[in-house]
């Protein structure tokens, strides 16, 4: 795989920083989850981003753990820290320490507000960091207080999948300088980095409406959302007239008694009229119409329904692990070295700790010591039961 023999150590967090390490881990790295002991591990207890990663239970309070994880970060390729700004320095474990004992180090900070400016010692979540980027303020339908939808654009889009895309950027850049780095991923900045689009086309007229009243946010009858009558969902995009034109021949109407496409001050009332045909047949009815032609009407899917439906059947877009338990498939799918997803469950806080510990050099008689000192844990089953 393509980041095979890629050592990575990545600190317990909430969302965000289990994802990267996940996506990492697909893609072949050695992924090793430093749990807090399972007393207080409240954050992996409840993390179900852990594929194909194996669980190392440290106490980072106790000098001796802080001194197990700088030893650690002398044999790894990647550390991945998902605190406030501030924690992994009082823990005398900050990227200065770090990156002197071992230069080739990428030491990725993935917070909400970033190393530095006024919030950067403050507590937040992924609908505070969407705020902050102005990207919230654009969300939202007409009339409507803005929506953050799920935790999927700050925390996932803008935090988990930026900073593995940061760590991927500074491997390329250390094969060729051997050096590594320290990465600074705020959410905020990375959720405003993946609307660059909408801060760039900001004068060309997309967006001169209110929030809820544009061509791309629920203005438009054409790139709406409407209900079947079986209570199920169609979702239209049919932007460009060539398009356009085939969604009006699907829902059986005549161009030419309709206003124009882009009439703004008709949108409402065509919105009503297609809400009301669409109301007439089931969704697999719409299907059977929209499928094979170019109108851009899809389906509003399940997990179920999306798990099962033929074109990701076809792809194999959505795995089933040894549990049982569905989910997608890594993507992109690179053609020589694509991802293998691990099919095991996902490990137990502590499970790994003795096995990684002795990889990375220590010996049976220290990690005994570091037991008995509570430094570490061993296999816990049980608090994960
Ligand atoms: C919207 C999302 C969050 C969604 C997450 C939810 C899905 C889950 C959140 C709570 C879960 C529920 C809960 O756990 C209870 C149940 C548990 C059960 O098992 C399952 C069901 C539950 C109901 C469970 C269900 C769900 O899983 C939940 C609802 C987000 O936006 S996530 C993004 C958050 N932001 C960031 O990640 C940005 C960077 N981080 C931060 O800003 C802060 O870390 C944060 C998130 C604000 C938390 O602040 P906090 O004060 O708690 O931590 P820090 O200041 O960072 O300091 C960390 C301290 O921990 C010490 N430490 C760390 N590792 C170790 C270790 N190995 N050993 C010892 N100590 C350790 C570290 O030293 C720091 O200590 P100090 O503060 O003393 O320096």
């Amino acid at each position: 795989m393509a980041l095979s023999g890629v050592r990575v150590l990545e600190l317990a967090g909430l969302a965000p920083a289990p994802l990267c390490g996940m996506i990492l881990a697909d893609f072949g790295a050695q992924v090793v989850r430093v749990d807090r002991l399972s007393q207080s591990a409240v954050t992996s207890a409840a993390d179900v981003q852990a594929r194909g990663k194996r669980s190392l239970a440290l106490d980072l309070k106790r000098q001796q753990g802080a001194a197990v994880l700088r030893r650690l970060c002398r044999g790894a390729d990647v550390l991945i820290e998902p605190f406030r700004h501030g924690v992994m320095e009082r823990l005398g474990l900050g990227p200065e320490v770090l990156l002197q004992e071992n230069p080739r180090l990428i030491y990725a900070r993935l917070t909400g507000f970033g190393q530095t400016g006024k919030y950067a010692q403050s507590a937040g979540h992924d609908i505070n960091y969407l705020a902050l980027s102005g990207v919230l303020s654009k969300l939202g339908r007409k009339n409507e207080n803005p929506y953050a939808p799920v935790n999927l654009l700050a925390d996932f889009a803008g935090g988990g999948v930026m900073c593995a895309l940061g760590i991927v950027t500074a491997l390329f850049e250390r094969s060729r300088s051997g050096r590594g780095q320290v990465i600074d991923a705020s959410m905020v900045e990375g959720v405003a980095y993946l609307s660059s689009f909408l801060w760039k086309s900001q004068k060309v007229g997309l967006w001169n409406q209110p929030r809820g009243e544009n061509l791309l946010d629920s203005g438009a009858p054409f790139y709406e959302v409407y209900r079947t009558s079986d209570g199920k969902f169609m979702a239209v995009g049919a932007i460009e007239p060539k398009f356009y034109n085939q969604l009006i021949k699907g829902l059986g109407l005549n161009m030419d008694e309709l206003p124009g496409q882009m009439s703004l001050g008709h949108w409402p009332e065509m919105k009503k009229k297609f809400a009301s045909i669409f109301a007439q047949k089931t969704q697999a009815e719409w299907c059977s119409i929209f499928d094979s032609t170019d109108a851009c009407v899809t389906p509003v899917l399940s997990f179920d329904d999306a798990a099962s439906h033929q074109h990701n059947k076809e792809r194999g877009s959505f795995i089933t692990n040894d549990l049982g338990e569905i989910s997608p498939r890594p993507a992109p799918v690179l053609s020589r070295t694509p991802a293998v997803p691990s099919c095991k469950r996902e490990p137990f806080i502590g499970e790994h700790t003795e096995e990684i510990l002795l990889e990375y050099g220590f010996t049976k008689q220290e990690i005994a010591k570091l037991c008995s000192d509570k430094a570490i844990e061993l296999k816990n089953l049980k608090a994960n039961l």
